[in-house]
């Protein structure tokens, strides 16, 4: 691939080595980039991705919106809830998920239980800047948006940074924030040198 290197294929080793069989969970806001930085990762990687809102609309065959108009929002946390619990099944992967997963507790949990999570954290004009392009996000169906947006920011917080690791997402090039990622999860490699 282009942007890879010999660095960049010395970290993905190490990241391999320090995932196992895990899944890489990443976490984070609508906007955050999960899922556009996840697909990149995994490819760097050479695991299969995947991601949980586009898992959710193939088996329930509804798009998200769809799915927040006819159920509400309780009844997407319990499906979203069991397809992520089975896409933590198998691994190593990267699993991207929607930006509501990781603050429900059993979803959190579950992640928690058998994976390296990767909180993507990001300035609120940044999110902004990058939600307003697309009308697919039902939780900003608000007279304000911006200030729903800066709400969730807030709330949500706090159970983000429950995550194993983070990594600021902003604006320079996805292949940067990937190879960040890349080298957070490599530096959990523990190494026998390091147990002494
Ligand atoms: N570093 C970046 N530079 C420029 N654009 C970016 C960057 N990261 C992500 N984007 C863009 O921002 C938009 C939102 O990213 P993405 O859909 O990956 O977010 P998400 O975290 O998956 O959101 P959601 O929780 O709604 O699924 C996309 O158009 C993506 O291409
Ligand atoms: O932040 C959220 O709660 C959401 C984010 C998206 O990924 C979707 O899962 C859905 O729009 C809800
Ligand atoms: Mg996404």
């Amino acid at each position: 691939m282009e942007h890879e290197n010999i660095d960049t294929h010395t970290m993905a080793d190490r990241a391999r080595m320090a995932l196992g069989k895990r899944n890489l969970v990443l976490v984070g806001l609508m906007g955050a980039g999960k899922s556009a930085i996840g697909k990149i990762v995994a490819a760097d990687l050479g695991i299969p991705f995947v991601d949980s809102d586009h898992e959710i609309e193939r088996v329930s065959r509804m798009t998200i919106p769809e799915l927040f108009q006819a159920y509400g929002e309780p009844e997407f946390r319990q499906l979203e809830k069991r397809v992520i619990g089975r896409l933590l099944e198998s691994g190593p992967r990267v699993l991207s998920t929607g930006g509501g997963a990781f603050v429900n507790a059993e979803t959190r949990d579950a992640i928690k239980a058998n994976s390296l999570s990767l909180w993507l954290d990001a300035d609120l004009d940044t999110l902004w800047e990058r939600v307003i392009k697309r009308d697919n996000r039902p939780l900003l169906k608000t007279e304000n948006p911006k200030k729903t947006l800066e709400d969730l920011m807030i709330a949500r917080y706090p159970l983000y940074a429950e995550a194993d690791l983070r990594v600021k997402s902003r604006d320079v090039k996805k292949d940067v924030i990937a190879s960040e990622v890349i080298a957070a999860v490599a530096g959990t490699l523990v190494t026998k040198t390091d147990e002494h």
